[in-house]
C-alpha cells in the first residue's frame, strides 16, 4: 500500500521533504517549549525576579513564534499534498473507469463506483492531507518527550515506560477489530447510497405505481444496517479512547505524586517537575492522538484498497498489438458465425452463430421479437463486448484488430433513448464531432429539424441541456441525437429505432433527414416499427440469437412465417 502512495507522492517529494522540516522542527519547538518553561519557573517564580521572568518570557515568546510559523508551514504544505494526491488519484480512477468495456457496470453498481470515487478518494485525501501529518507529529512529540523525561528524571519516566505496554497492547487489538468493522460499514454506506441513486432517477415510476412506501422501507432497512455497523465500530473506538485515557491519565497522577513528593524533599526543582509533567502530559496527549488517528489510518487502509481493486480492472476489450487502422473504410460489414452469451446466462447465447454480410452503402433493418439480439449486434460492431466465437470484419479486417477507439470513429450511433449531456446545445451536438464550426452545427441542426425548436430555447443554441438545464420532449431529444449523427459523417450509421419518439409530423421530417444521412452509408437500422423501414435494401428477421430470415420487406412476407406475422399484427392493428 505505501508502495502504491509513494507512486503518487513522488512527483511532490521536494514538497514533501519541505513538509517534513516543517513537521521535525515543529515538534521540536513544541518539546522545547517544556524547557522555556522550566526557566520562567525556576529564574522567575522561584529566584522571585522579575528581571528573570521578561527573560525567560522572552525566550518562551521566541520559541511560541517559531513553533506558530512552522505549524504554519506544515499545515499549508501537508495540506497541499493531500490535495494534490488525490486530485492525481481521483483522475486516475476515473479515467480507468471511462476505458472500461461496458460490460462492467452491468455487474458493478454505478453507485457504489461513485461513492468509491468521491467518499473513498475524500477519506484518502485527509489522511494524507492531515492525519498521517497528525500522527508523525505526534510520534515524533511522543519519542521526543520521552527521551527528554529520561534525561531529567529516570524514576518518574520508569513509571511511563510501565504505562506504555499497557496502552499499546490493548490498543493495537482493538485497532484490528476496527478496520475490519470500517471497511464494512462503508459497504453497507455504499449500498443505501446505491438505492438512493436508483430510486431517485426512476422516481417517477416509484411514485406512479405509489411504491413510496416500499423503497423508504427498504431504504431505512440499508440505513439502519449501515447505522448498526457503525455502532459496533463506534463502540470499540470509544474503548479505545477511554482506556487511552484511563491508563495515561492515572500514569500522569501518580508522576505528579512520586515527582511533588521529590520537589517537597528538595530532591527536584519546581521547574525540573513542571517540565516534566509538561513533558509527559505532551506524551500522553500524543500516544492518546496517535491511537484516535490510528482507526482513521485503518479506515483509510480499506479505502485504498478498494480504490487499487477498481484502478486494477482492465476492460475486456482488449487492444491489439499491431491495429489495423485504415484512413477510410468503404462500410462492408460481415459476421462470420458470430456467436456471443452475456457473462450472467453463458448457457443462453444472446446471439448463435450469426452469418451475415452486409455491402457498402447498404441499408439493412434488424427487426424481431424483443429479446431477439438486436441490441446485442450493435454492441459487438461498437466493440463494447467481444463475441465468443466468430468473427466481425470491417472492410475484410477483423473488427478485434482495430483499435476500439478507431472502430468507433467510423460509426454514428443514433440510440434508442438518446443521451444529452449536463452542457449546452452547441457542446451536445459538437459531441459528434468536436471541432465542428457553429456554422456545421447549425447545419446540422436543419438538417435534422432540430434548428427551429432550438432557436426557441431560451438562450438559443447556448441553453444548457441536461439534468439541470432546459427539459427537452423526447422527439426534440432524439432529433438533437440525429443532428449529431449528420456532424459525425460517419462511413457507418447505427440507428436504434432512431424515430420512435416522434409524432407524425416530426416523423416525417426526421425520415427525410435520416434518408439524406443514409444516402451512400452503410446503415444498420433497429426497428420495432415496421412501416419505418419497408423501404431499407434488405431487412434482417432476427429470433432468439438467431438470423431467421433476410430479404425486402415483400419478399419476407412471402418467405418467412415469424416477419409476416409481425407485419399483419403491424399493419393490420394499424
Ligand atoms: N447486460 C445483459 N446481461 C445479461 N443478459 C442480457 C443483457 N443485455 C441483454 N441481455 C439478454 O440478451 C438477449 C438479447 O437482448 P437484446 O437486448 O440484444 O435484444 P433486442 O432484440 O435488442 O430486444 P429489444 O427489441 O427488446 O430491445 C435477451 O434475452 C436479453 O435478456
Amino acid at each position: 500500500m505505501l508502495t502504491w502512495l509513494w507512486h503518487y507522492i513522488r512527483p511532490y517529494r521536494l514538497r514533501l521533504l519541505a513538509a517534513l522540516v516543517a513537521l521535525v522542527f515543529t515538534a521540536g519547538m513544541t518539546l522545547s517549549l517544556g524547557q522555556g518553561l522550566k526557566l520562567m519557573i525556576d529564574q522567575g517564580f522561584v529566584e522571585g525576579s522579575v528581571d528573570g521572568l521578561w527573560q525567560s518570557l522572552q525566550i518562551f515568546l521566541v520559541l511560541v513564534v517559531a513553533m506558530s510559523l512552522g505549524a504554519y508551514c506544515r499545515f499549508y504544505l501537508v495540506s497541499w499534498l493531500g490535495e494534490r494526491v488525490v486530485a492525481d488519484i481521483r483522475k486516475d480512477l476515473y479515467l480507468n473507469l471511462v476505458k472500461l468495456h461496458p460490460g462492467f457496470f452491468d455487474d458493478n453498481h454505478s453507485g457504489e463506483i461513485q461513492s468509491r470515487v468521491t467518499t473513498d478518494t475524500t477519506l484518502l485525501q485527509s489522511v494524507i492531507g492531515s492525519e498521517i501529518s497528525f500522527a508523525l507529529r505526534n510520534s515524533l512529540i511522543f519519542l521526543g518527550g520521552l527521551v527528554l523525561m529520561l534525561l531529567s528524571n529516570l524514576k518518574l519516566s520508569l513509571m511511563v515506560l510501565v504505562a506504555v505496554p499497557l496502552i499499546i497492547f490493548p490498543l493495537i487489538h482493538i485497532g484490528r477489530r476496527i478496520r475490519k468493522l470500517s471497511s464494512e460499514s462503508q459497504e453497507k454506506v455504499a449500498d443505501a447510497g446505491a438505492w438512493v441513486g436508483e430510486s431517485l432517477q426512476n422516481l417517477k415510476v416509484v411514485q406512479a405505481f405509489n411504491r413510496e412506501d416500499v423503497v423508504v422501507r427498504r431504504f431505512n432497512g440499508a440505513a439502519e444496517t449501515a447505522f448498526d455497523v457503525a455502532i459496533q465500530r463506534i463502540k470499540k473506538r470509544a474503548l479505545l479512547i477511554c482506556l487511552v485515557m484511563l491508563l495515561v491519565l492515572s500514569a500522569v497522577g501518580g508522576m505528579l505524586y512520586v515527582g511533588g513528593s521529590d520537589v517537597v524533599e528538595g530532591h527536584l526543582s519546581g521547574g525540573d517537575l513542571a517540565a516534566f509533567v509538561f513533558y509527559a502530559i505532551m506524551v500522553a496527549g500524543s500516544l492518546a492522538a496517535v491511537t484516535e488517528v490510528y482507526g482513521e489510518l485503518q479506515r483509510a487502509a480499506g479505502a485504498v484498497d478498494r480504490i487499487r481493486e477498481l484502478m486494477a480492472w482492465k476492460s475486456d476489450i482488449t487492444e491489439p498489438e499491431a491495429p489495423s487502422a485504415p484512413e477510410k473504410v468503404g462500410g462492408s460489414l460481415e459476421f462470420n458465425q458470430v456467436t456471443y452469451a452475456y457473462p450472467s446466462r453463458l448457457n443462453e447465447p444472446a446471439i448463435e452463430a450469426l452469418s451475415l454480410n452486409i455491402k457498402p452503402g447498404e441499408r439493412v433493418a434488424l427487426v424481431g421479437p424483443s429479446g431477439a439480439g438486436k441490441s446485442t449486434i450493435f454492441e459487438l460492431l461498437l466493440r463494447f463486448r467481444d463475441p465468443l466465437s466468430g468473427q466481425i470484419m470491417l472492410d475484410g479486417v477483423p473488427i478485434h484488430q482495430m483499435k476500439p477507439s478507431r472502430l468507433r470513429s467510423y460509426y454514428a450511433l443514433v440510440p434508442q433513448h438518446p443521451v444529452l449531456f449536463s452542457a449546452n446545445v452547441w457542446e451536445n451536438l459538437r459531441y459528434g464531432d468536436p471541432d465542428a464550426t457553429d456554422e456545421a452545427v447549425i447545419a446540422a441542426a436543419k438538417a435534422a429539424h432540430a434548428d427551429e425548436f432550438i432557436q426557441q430555447l431560451p438562450q438559443g443554441y447556448s441553453s444548457y441541456l441536461g439534468e439541470r438545464g432546459v427539459k427537452l420532449s423526447g422527439g426534440q431529444q432524439q432529433r438533437l441525437a440525429i443532428a449529431r449523427a449528420i456532424l459525425r459523417d460517419p462511413e457507418i450509421l447505427l440507428l436504434d429505432e432512431a424515430t420512435s419518439a416522434l409524432d407524425a409530423q416530426s416523423e416525417f421530417l426526421v425520415q427525410q433527414a435520416l434518408d439524406r444521412l443514409m444516402k451512400d452509408r452503410t446503415t444498420l437500422i433497429i426497428a420495432h416499427r415496421l412501416a419505418t423501414i419497408t423501404h431499407v435494401d434488405r431487412i434482417a428477421v432476427m429470433d432468439k440469437g438467431k438470423l431467421v430470415a433476410t430479404g425486402t420487406h415483400e419478399e419476407l412476407l412471402e418467405t418467412s412465417v415469424l416477419y409476416s406475422r409481425l407485419a399483419e399484427l403491424q399493419f393490420n392493428a394499424a
